[in-house]
């Protein structure tokens, strides 16, 4: 939703074509074996030139924009080890998964990093290959070197070969799962030679992870030094701090889960030490459960006082009080948005009065479990994973096209980023896994689920509001907004789409605020568009839900649709003559603006609290501008309340009495500025009341567009500066 989807645009589609061919020359060669392979040590020497030649730097990735093509979906394995057969290189097919086999690797070269981690692998007939690995972590958190050292003995499980960019094959894992390096029983008996001999003594595994975690190697003291010491370790107390200082790299790696389960692990002793309830609250936290995670900080500011305990417990009460209540200091969110990089916030999710129910042929949707008025919040959500793309800084190689064959969709952004982070979290922290298993999918592969799920988002919905004030109606710039950070707010995603929607969503950094846009009796489905309604086609505007498979059958799109293009293209010819009335400010016929605002409204069969007039409001906000710059208040009201109109609202009074909205209608951002406009035609025509009640239907339509209103006093005095 809001992604920048290229999947249309000329030079990404024959992208598009290139890889779907080879994808199906590839597929004419599945359950095959390669006829010709490159020599052993042809292949080796090949990766170690390349090898070299990057990084001397010869590569010039940095300046290109990475593609990442998603082929057709696989499943991982999920068959024990034991219950496969071993295999060799030579027989491998290609595009065949699912085999019931494994494969023990060694690596017989370093390795390198491109958007996988590669390097040469044998297997015991010392017969070699390419490996891929993909998802890996970042080479900042796991560099390359440590995940697959030269030398490094692995196990594959269900393993192929594909045809890689270059022509050659190569082994590729897609799923973090079907690799494993715990390879202790399995290693073939030459390979035994290399491998450690006899036993180490935990002690010795001891100083060694230290070793490894003094020198920021997280992964590699738990993999290779504290896990070997607690299998070793003969004594209770000595596993127990073999325990407790894994506890510590785990948490240093985001392993939150298995932080919890070491720290479980402990034997029992008279009271949990300072560390382990330090360890344990920091977990608790990072897995978001708050209420826990303030009894343990009770027990540690009973047990083991200290300033920073009470701190601890004072910021997760603060979290606790989030959740429960929804409320949130809006203006310290955007201190952080604007600090903190990547705008990861420290705040957590309020799920108000909703719930996920069935909705019929569109799955699961949210509904409303109480009533609610227009402005309430029914989200205040934090991520559960976010890929900044930080727009100020014009480098491109934060960005990546998205190629996913399944559905011929292409996307620029950081889609790709947002997947590994995804995968990562869920491989780290299992119990993590229905949050994001349980979405809607085509397959239960997480790239699809993420690309039906991700919304597209700017640093703060604000931002975007101040733009679109800038490029006020009248300018009548089409505000498409198409973002290239993105990220998954998992409760936010059982939101099915309308075009006449009733919630609006917002962002500050990677909080999403979810509001009523009208008032709604408990019970309501929730919805809201995962592209904003535009004056567009009926078939235009389908094709942008093409991905998620689903026409929008609400009222405009039906209307649309019955709709003579004879009286589509009238309406459009009328609304570029009124677009051409009202631009020539200085010598406006407004006799004749009015008259053919009338043709393009007679042109709708519909009333417009059933179906939104997308063609005229603009043109009637544009009117209001216009008589205000004139001094014709009572136009001005007139124009405001017909651009209201025209949106659906029903309002009652507005003339000589205060207008009361008895319904509520399509939200649009330039809405505020109706309404504001109206506010200030009332104060100057000594209608009190009304421009009171005007100033409060302005400050809800701000704050269902931009998520609070605690900055509505303040954006608008700056408005009212431009
Ligand atoms: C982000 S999910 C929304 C939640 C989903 N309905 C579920 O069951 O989890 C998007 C999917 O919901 C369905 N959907 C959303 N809006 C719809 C609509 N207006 N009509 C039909 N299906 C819709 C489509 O299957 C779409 O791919």
């Amino acid at each position: 939703m809001d992604i920048h989807d290229v999947s249309e645009i000329p030079q990404y589609m024959e992208l598009l074509l290139k890889q779907k061919k080879s994808l199906q020359d590839a597929q004419l060669s599945k359950g095959r074996r390669p006829k010709e392979k490159k020599q052993p040590g042809e292949l080796i020497m090949q990766f170690r030139f390349r090898l070299m030649t990057s990084r001397g730097g010869s590569r010039n990735l940095a300046h290109s924009i990475r593609s990442t093509f998603i082929p057709p979906a696989y499943t991982p394995c999920i068959t024990p080890l034991s219950g496969l057969k071993k295999v060799m290189i030579g027989n491998l097919q290609l595009e065949t998964h699912h085999r019931d086999t494994y494969i023990p690797l060694r690596s017989v070269t370093p390795p390198d990093r491109m958007t996988a981690v590669m390097a040469i692998v044998e297997d015991e007939k010392k017969d070699v290959l390419m490996l891929q690995l993909y998802y890996q972590p970042e080479e900042s958190e796991h560099p390359a070197e440590e995940i697959l050292p030269e030398g490094t003995v692995l196990i594959v499980k269900e393993p192929y070969l594909k045809v890689m960019a270059d022509g050659d094959y190569g082994i590729r894992v897609d799923h973090l799962s079907d690799v494993t390096f715990d390879v202790r029983n399995l290693i073939p008996n030459q390979w035994q030679l290399n491998a450690e001999k006899g036993h180490t003594p935990a002690s010795t595994s001891k100083l060694r992870g230290n070793d490894c975690f003094n020198k920021f190697q997280y992964f590699k003291a738990i993999e290779h030094s504290y896990s070997e010491g607690i299998i070793c370790a003969e004594m209770a107390e000595e596993a127990d701090t073999l325990k407790l200082n894994r506890s510590l790299a785990y948490l240093r790696t985001n392993q939150f889960d298995a932080t919890l389960s070491d720290l479980e692990l402990i034997s029992a002793t008279e009271k949990p030490t300072e560390k382990a309830l330090v360890r344990k609250a920091r977990a608790l936290y990072n897995l978001h459960r708050y209420l826990e995670c303030t009894e343990v900080y009770k027990v540690l500011c009973a047990e083991y006082p200290s300033s920073i305990a009470s701190a601890e417990l004072k910021r997760t009460i603060s979290r606790v009080t989030e959740q429960e209540t929804g409320k949130y200091q809006f203006k310290k969110l955007y201190t952080e948005a604007t600090k903190i990089r990547p705008p990861h916030l420290d705040h957590a999710t309020y799920i108000g009065p909703v719930e996920v129910r069935s909705s019929n042929s569109r799955g699961r949707g949210l509904f409303t479990t109480a009533e609610v008025k227009a402005g309430d919040l029914l989200l205040c959500e934090k991520a559960f994973a976010h890929a900044y793309y930080d727009s100020s800084k014009k480098d491109d190689s934060q960005m990546s096209l998205l190629i996913i064959a399944e559905t011929d969709s292409m996307s620029m952004g950081t889609q790709v980023d947002l997947i590994g982070m995804i995968i990562r979290k869920l491989q780290r922290n299992p119990s993590l896994s229905p949050v994001i298993t349980d979405l809607h999918h085509g397959s239960f592969l997480i790239q699809r689920i993420i690309s039906l799920n991700c919304f597209g988002c700017p640093l703060s919905s604000r931002e975007t509001y101040l733009d679109s004030m800038r490029d006020s109606a009248i300018n009548e710039k089409k505000n498409v907004e198409l973002y290239h950070s993105c990220g998954v707010w998992p409760k936010a995603s059982y939101i099915n789409h309308c075009c006449y929607s009733n919630a609006r969503r917002s962002f500050i950094g990677d909080m999403m605020m979810v509001r009523a846009s009208q008032d709604l009796a408990p019970n309501t489905e929730i919805t809201f568009w995962y592209q904003a309604p535009h004056l567009d086609v009926y078939s235009d505007r389908q094709k942008k839900f093409r991905n998620w498979g689903f026409q929008c059958g609400c009222s405009m799109c039906q209307d649309d649709k019955k709709t003579d293009d004879k009286v589509i293209a009238q309406r459009n010819s009328l609304r570029a003559e009124a677009k051409k009335l009202y631009q020539s400010r200085r010598k406006l016929d407004t006799a004749k603006l009015e008259k053919v605002l009338a043709s393009i409204a007679s042109s709708y069969t519909q009333a417009p609290s059933k179906v939104p007039r997308l063609a005229i409001w603009d043109p009637l906000l544009a009117m209001a501008q216009i008589y205000t710059s004139q001094n014709h208040f009572t136009k001005v009201i007139e124009s405001a309340l017909g651009c209201l109109a025209s949106l659906g609202y029903v309002i009652e009074g507005g003339k000589r009495s205060p207008p009361v909205i008895r319904k509520w209608g399509l939200m649009h951002d330039t809405l505020t500025e109706c309404w504001m406009l109206t506010c200030v035609a009332y104060h100057s025509l000594h209608q009190q009341s009304s421009k009171v009640q005007a100033y409060e239907y302005a400050k809800i339509s701000y704050r269902i567009c931009v998520g609070e209103d605690e900055t509505f006093e303040e954006t608008h005095g700056k408005l009212a500066d431009l």
